[in-house]
């Protein structure tokens, strides 16, 4: 016979003594039963809605399989945040591209997402003063975008939009930027030579950050970071990583605040000092003249977008605008190049083409701006197909500020969000045809007309269409031509390469690679 142990038999003793408390247990049953009763009642009431939701939608949409009553979609997203992006996918087949819409309790707004062209046009053109970023985005990314260009409507967008885009013209390219990407690429081809000599296996996304990082600071703020031979992660990066990471999980987490009240975001408020700390010391080197005045960098000419009020930009503004041009120059088009090389690698008939073109318009030099841009269409091909089926900002959203009926019918309420995902777009069968799924740069040379960019809303459209949008394109296409001019890329992590979840779309494990010399007898 099993003997009590000395804990059992306390509790055993207690449960004893207790006897004479059973009256004030008899107490607790009436209130489990009133708060079950209760339960069921609520349960009933919204059986079709989650608890507090203070939007209603006029109309049944598609729902995703397993809606439970009271917790609606909430077991759909915990079930599927490791692959949130693919269950989007999938739940178009489902519903044959018709909206559906995920709702949650105690959220204030349903999410409804779309996944036709014409409601992106709708959402981002035609109707763009009545789709904003609106509360439900800004309450959940505020304390790491702040005001910044991500996170603004109104005037207070305009101003920054406007210009910052003194910056991004034609002229400062040819002569400023494409010099400081060649400038870069000789330190990045160091690294990568070293590498190569030592075929030690690295990580080639954290390099890419590291060049976008040292390119954007020296473009943007002309500060030179050289982060690119720094021995390990700048702590700026990992910190900006986990926040959005953090922010991204807000969209999927009912009471995210009163989580975050009850156990803490310490290290996310770690983080934010980490990258805060980061842009103020950009915008102090400026202020001491460590950048010569008169230099059109984008810090200078941020230091002119007033504050909500009109006022001159206080040092916590210039750090909110300072973060979301980072956010938009590091991170969007390392990802792009990582996810390029991992499908060149997984594709090595499109590596051989590459190298083709790369072998007859270079003649063995690096190549020129005119060269990108007039000369090289399989290159450019190989990049925009990349960003087809892994789009660095892989899910967009926006809020209406009045209801709306989408071009399909969809009643839009006032509050709702309207979201689709250019990565599920990029993969549908009604936009791409029966090959959506698959890597083939030439259907872009194939193609009787270019995708509208609401087939492909990769750079986002409208008004508020990417504005480093050329800049990533010759970005992403110089270094991707550079390195494969110079090496082959041998990815030895293949079976590991997914996304996190975050704004953006970085590969959770990094993307671990050999590097060989381009001549180098291995690649045979
Ligand atoms: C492959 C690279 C890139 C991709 C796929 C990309 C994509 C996008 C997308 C989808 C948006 C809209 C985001 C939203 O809804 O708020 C956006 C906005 C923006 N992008 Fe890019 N981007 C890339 C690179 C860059 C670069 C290198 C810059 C340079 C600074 C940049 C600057 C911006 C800015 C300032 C905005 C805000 C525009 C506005 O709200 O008016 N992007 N980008």
């Amino acid at each position: 016979m099993k003997e009590f142990s000395t804990k059992e038999k306390e509790d055993k003793n207690s449960m004893t003594s207790n006897n004479s408390n059973s009256s004030s247990s008899n107490a607790i049953f009436p209130i489990i039963a009133g708060a079950t009763a209760i339960t069921a009642i609520l349960a009933y009431i919204y059986r079709e809605d989650p608890i507090f939701e203070q939007v209603k939608l006029k109309q049944k949409l598609n729902r995703a399989p397993g809606v439970v009553p009271f917790l609606g979609d909430l077991v759909f997203s915990i079930m599927n945040r490791h692959r949130i992006h693919d269950r989007i996918s999938e739940m178009f087949e489902i519903t044959n591209n018709e909206p559906f819409v995920l709702k949650f309790p105690f959220f204030e707004a349903p999410l409804v997402f779309v996944n036709d062209p014409k409601v992106v046009e709708h959402v981002l053109k035609t109707k763009f003063g009545v789709y904003e970023k609106g509360p439900f985005f800004r309450n959940r990314a505020s304390d790491v975008l702040g005001h910044g260009i991500f996170n603004s409507d109104g005037q207070h967008w305009k101003d920054q939009r406007k210009i910052a885009a003194n910056i991004f013209n034609v002229k400062n390219f040819k002569e400023f930027v494409s010099d400081v990407f060649t400038n870069e690429m000789k330190n990045f081809s160091v690294v990568l030579s070293v590498y190569a000599k030592s075929g030690e296996i690295f990580d080639l996304q954290e390099l890419f950050f590291r060049f976008t990082l040292d390119s954007f600071t020296k473009i943007g703020f002309g500060i030179d970071l050289n982060s690119m031979t720094a021995t390990s992660r700048v702590p700026f990066a990992v910190a900006f990583d986990s926040v959005q990471t953090k922010v991204f999980l807000r969209f999927l987490t009912p009471l995210w605040q009163t989580q975050e009240a009850l156990f803490g975001a310490k290290k996310h408020t770690d983080n934010i000092k980490i990258i805060r700390d980061f842009g103020l010391d950009i915008i102090k080197r400026k202020r001491q003249g460590e950048v010569p005045e008169g230099n059109n960098d984008l810090l200078s000419l941020l230091l002119k977008v007033p504050d909500e009020n009109g006022n001159p930009p206080s040092d916590e503004l210039l750090v909110d605008y300072v973060m979301n041009f980072l956010i938009a120059g590091r991170d969007t088009t390392a990802q792009a190049l990582s996810w390029t090389f991992y499908l060149l690698h997984t594709n090595p008939n499109v590596f051989i083409e590459l190298q083709k073109e790369i072998g007859a318009v270079l003649d063995g030099a690096a190549p020129t701006y005119d060269q990108i841009k007039n000369a090289m269409p399989y290159a450019n091909a190989v990049f925009h197909e990349s960003l087809r089926l892994y789009p660095s900002v892989p899910l967009e959203i926006k809020q209406a500020n009045t209801d709306d009926t989408l071009p399909d019918g969809t009643f839009i309420p006032n509050g709702a969000t309207v979201s689709w995902s250019p990565y599920a777009m990029g993969r549908t069968e009604a936009i791409w045809g029966p090959t959506a799924k698959e890597f083939k740069p030439e259907r872009w040379l194939q193609m009787e007309r270019q995708p509208s960019p609401f087939d492909y809303p990769v750079f986002n459209a409208g008004p508020r269409v990417c504005l480093g949008k050329n800049m990533a394109e010759l970005e992403g296409v110089f270094v991707m031509v550079e390195v494969a001019r110079q090496f082959r890329i041998e990815v030895v992590n293949t079976d590991q390469v997914t996304y996190a979840n975050s704004l953006t779309l970085p590969m959770i494990n990094g993307l671990r690679v050999r590097c060989f010399p381009s001549s180098d007898k291995r690649e045979k």
